[in-house]
């Protein structure tokens, strides 16, 4: 391969890991999850504009991230060989392909959608890089923020198709909320020593192991029942409410076991690893237990 195409290759392959696609790709599928059980016609094209539209923003977002965290990434090791904190591309280069990304993906999503779901995609874009990203170095709370742009994409999926924030899209969106906090308290948990080194703050940090086993319980004792809401909200059968109820006695149990036992990261990284899972399945068994609507 000549020097140029490899140069053109490692600029695209860094480009792409700008938007953190690993992550982006299941907040996509909680979009298209939203999008799918939402009442009522989406043509397909729509559809598929929405989505795109979707995941630019959503790449957007962590294009700004990465470039306002160049300087803390290096600190982390699963950071630290990102584009910028590893020096493989000029700053500017990432600040103008958010700014590229949002400037087609925002007008994008107003068309494929409607109105609401652009305004709802700002705020995630918006609350995730201006809020939530600052706010890291400052408290542990920043977590509650950044759940805020973290649930958006279903209840953006649903609007696309309602128009409007109706029961069921909240529902999506508050099982959304409540699911990164175990998700995220578990990661802290983990790499609790990479995270004071980068300066960031996190629960765990701030109140330590025992205080934060016990909120990932606490905030699963609160995600278990919201996972009922799509079965009582009949978006979704009984199959599904099984299957709600299974993983999250999975989850709640993974949780109480590391709370009991004063389990260490081994635990946490496997709870980590089970809320991607958890959130999978319970997004797989809304898709195919959906109650047909409108
Ligand atoms: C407050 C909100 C959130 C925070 C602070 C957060 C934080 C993180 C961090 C730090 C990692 C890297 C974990 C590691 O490799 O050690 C991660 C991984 C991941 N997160 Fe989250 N996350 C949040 C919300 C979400 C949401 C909303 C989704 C999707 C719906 C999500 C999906 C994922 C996935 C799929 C991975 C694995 C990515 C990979 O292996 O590269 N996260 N998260
Ligand atoms: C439509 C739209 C824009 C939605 C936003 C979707 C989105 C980016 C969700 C991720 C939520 C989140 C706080 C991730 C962790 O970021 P982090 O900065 O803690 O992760 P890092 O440490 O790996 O950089």
């Amino acid at each position: 391969m000549s020097a140029r195409a490899l140069t053109l290759s490692t600029t695209a392959s860094d480009l792409i890991s700008l938007t953190k696609p690993r992550l982006s790709l299941l907040v996509l599928i909680t979009a298209a999850g939203g999008m799918y059980l939402a009442p009522g016609p989406l043509g397909p094209v729509r559809a598929l504009v929405t989505l795109l539209a979707t995941a630019g923003t959503v790449g957007a977002a962590n294009a700004f991230n990465c470039y306002l965290e160049r300087h803390s990434d290096q600190f982390m090791a699963r950071t630290r060989n990102r584009p910028l904190p590893a020096g493989r591309m000029d700053p500017a280069t990432a600040l103008w392909f958010g700014l590229s990304l949002s400037a087609v993906s925002l007008p994008a999503l107003v068309l494929g959608a409607n109105l609401l779901t652009g305004v709802l995609g700002l705020i995630a874009l918006l609350s995730y890089v201006l809020a939530y990203t600052p706010l890291k170095a400052r408290t542990s709370a920043a977590m509650l923020v950044g759940a805020i742009p973290g649930a958006l994409p279903p209840l953006m999926g649903w609007t696309a198709v309602t128009d409007a924030v109706d029961a069921g899209g909240f529902a999506l969106f508050a099982i959304m909320f409540l699911w990164q906090m175990p998700h995220f308290i578990a990661i802290a948990l983990f790499r609790k020593e990479e995270y004071a080194a980068a300066g960031l703050k996190s629960v765990p940090l701030e109140r330590g192991d025992e205080s934060s086993r016990a909120q990932v319980v606490l905030y699963l004792v609160a995600l278990v029942p919201m996972t009922l809401l799509p079965f009582q909200l009949h978006i979704a059968g009984t199959w599904y409410l099984a299957a709600a109820v299974v993983l999250g006695l999975g989850f709640l149990g993974l949780g109480a076991w590391g709370f009991f036992k004063h389990l260490g990261k081994p635990w946490a990284r496997q709870t980590f690893l089970f809320s991607l899972v958890y959130l999978t399945g319970l997004f797989a068994a809304l898709t195919l237990d959906r109650v047909p609507r409108g």
